[in-house]
């Protein structure tokens, strides 16, 4: 233990040796060993941490939460600090449904908790929150350090703006309750705040009744604008279309990969062209929840929407799933994965936010920067709505362009095995990556999402307009900079040149 002399420091903690999940995560990136690891019993236990490293020498130990370790660049990791894994707190979700008409029904869960858990325990109850991650095996506290986004967001926001209130320990060790309205400063921080001004132990989830079942639609396009243009429209209909997403179908391999968890059969056969000019197309997809009423026609619903859209004729498929097998349906994805050995292999994703006026341009680097022939994994590219969004929150959306009401998310969700890609390939991956991100937000005014800044000074840049007030903040809710190592915002002033 470098700065820790002794567990003893800590009095009544148990801090634990270092595992090896403690210094991993999806990405296969960054393997930053801890000294030790928490896996707290209670909330309390991460308050006594916390206080006891601020108060004390120690101050130069950093501490970063650790959800389901899903982050890609070591966002969770805490080298040579102490992991506090949160998935060991007691699980708790308790439901408070509510009738009457301006009321909010709502879940208090702790935040460890898998989002696939609170979709079994609010089911049962018949009710669901309303926004999504579209991978379900992520903790409650790692969405909301980040956002939390899906097919849902255009209509509800996303999963941050979906909480009504939170439990969290900040940096000092102090247990604080918050919410708009009460502490609403620490709340709007620590909602998208990347773990930097607390750990999040308990949170207040908005629920709405859900569906018995849902319609699932896929359409085709050879034609980035028409898809882009039918996106807009479906989002434009909040009243009768519930998810809205959208893929790019660039080779063989992403048309099938991108059809395991969808249970209908789908006949396109496309004509991908040559590798000098190959042809790419996409996907809409969309949904329409069906709560089995006697006076709504669900099929109509989805026969008037479909007239109104551009699709390659026929290139139309739908299928009725439950809407448990809706949300759940990357698990089908997961499942065919690690059968094929390819779920613990390097993720090196990149996901941004693009303002609506750049997305053709960005479309177009976009294949500068990949090879439909060798690319593998998933491009996902769909609408969300800015006013859905809370601008006191700390999530960092594009400025340019934010009079228009639209922008889009673009996932590239890459894989790279090591039996195909060694050290070098997945660095030289990562350099390209880094650089096509750049001109993206120079030329563009992209933000990341989800990504790791190489520098400080990058992170400014990220956050522009944001920056002055994020650092303000941390310096309130953790001024000794103990908290989120792993995301490389901030060092301790203090001990910047040791
Ligand atoms: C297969 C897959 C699919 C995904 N799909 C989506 C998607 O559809 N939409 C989407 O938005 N994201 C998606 N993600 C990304 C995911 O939201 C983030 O990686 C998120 O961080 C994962 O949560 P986690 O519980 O694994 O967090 P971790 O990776 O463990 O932590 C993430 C960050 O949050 C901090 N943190 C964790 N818990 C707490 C807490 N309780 N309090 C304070 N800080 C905390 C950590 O310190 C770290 O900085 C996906 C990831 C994967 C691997």
């Amino acid at each position: 233990y470098k700065f820790i002399q002794s567990p003893m420091d800590f009095g009544p903690l148990n801090l634990l040796q270092t595992t090896y999940e403690s210094s991993r995560d999806f990405g296969r990136i960054v393997f930053n060993t801890p000294a030790a690891v928490l896996r707290p019993q209670s909330k309390t236990d991460i308050s006594l941490l916390l206080s006891s490293l601020s108060t004390s020498s120690l101050s130069r130990v950093t501490v970063s939460a650790r959800g389901a370790g899903h982050s890609i660049h070591g966002q969770a990791q805490a080298v040579d600090g102490i992991v506090v894994e949160m998935e060991s707190l007691p699980l708790e979700m308790e439901i408070h449904r509510r009738e009457g008409e301006n009321e909010i029904s709502f879940m208090d869960v702790s935040s460890g908790a898998l989002w696939i858990e609170v979709l079994k325990e609010s089911l049962k109850f018949g009710m669901a929150p309303r926004s999504w991650t579209d991978y379900l095996h992520l903790t409650v506290g790692g969405t909301l350090s980040n956002a939390g986004i899906s097919g849902q967001t255009f209509k509800f926001g996303p999963q941050i703006s979906n909480v009504l209130q939170l439990e969290v320990v900040t940096g000092q060790g102090e247990f604080v309750t918050c919410s708009r309205t009460e502490n609403s400063e620490l709340f709007y921080s620590v909602l998208g705040g990347l773990g930097q001004f607390g750990i999040i132990t308990k949170a207040r989830i908005i629920l709405q009744k859900a569906p018995e079942k849902v319609k699932w639609i896929r359409a085709f396009y050879d034609d980035f604008d028409t898809f882009t243009k039918d996106q807009e429209l479906l989002v434009s209909m909040p009243d009768s279309v519930d998810y809205v997403e959208g893929f790019k179908v660039l080779n063989e391999q992403s048309l099938h990969s991108s059809s395991v968890g969808f249970p209908g059969n789908i006949g396109f056969v496309p004509d991908f062209g040559t590798k000098e000019k190959p042809k790419v197309y996409f996907c809409i997809e969309f949904a329409v929840h069906d709560y089995q009423l006697e006076h709504i026609n669900v099929d109509e619903v989805v026969r008037d929407i479909s007239r109104q859209m551009s699709y390659m004729q026929v290139q139309f498929y739908s299928v009725e799933v439950s809407y448990f097998d809706f949300l759940d349906r990357v698990s089908m994805e997961e499942i065919s994965l690690r059968r094929k050995g390819l779920w613990d292999v390097h993720h090196p994703w990149l996901n941004m936010f693009v303002p609506k006026s750049g997305i053709v341009e960005f479309k177009e680097l976009l294949m500068e920067y990949i090879s439909p022939d060798d690319f593998m994994g998933l491009i996902l590219i769909y609408p969300l709505l800015r006013d859905k969004w809370d601008g006191n929150m700390s999530a960092v959306l594009p400025e340019v362009g934010s009079t228009d009401r639209v922008m889009y998310v673009v996932g590239v969700l890459q894989s790279a095995s090591p039996d195909t890609c060694n050290h070098l390939c997945l660095h030289n991956l990562l350099q390209h990556q880094r650089s096509f991100a750049q001109t993206a937000c120079d030329r563009i005014g992209a933000k990341q999402y989800l990504g790791h800044q190489p520098s400080m000074l990058h992170w400014r840049e990220h956050f522009s307009r944001k920056w002055d007030r994020f650092a303000r903040r941390k310096s309130r809710f953790d001024p000794n900079y103990i908290l989120g190592p792993g995301q490389g915002i901030f060092t301790n002033p203090q001990f910047a040149s040791s």
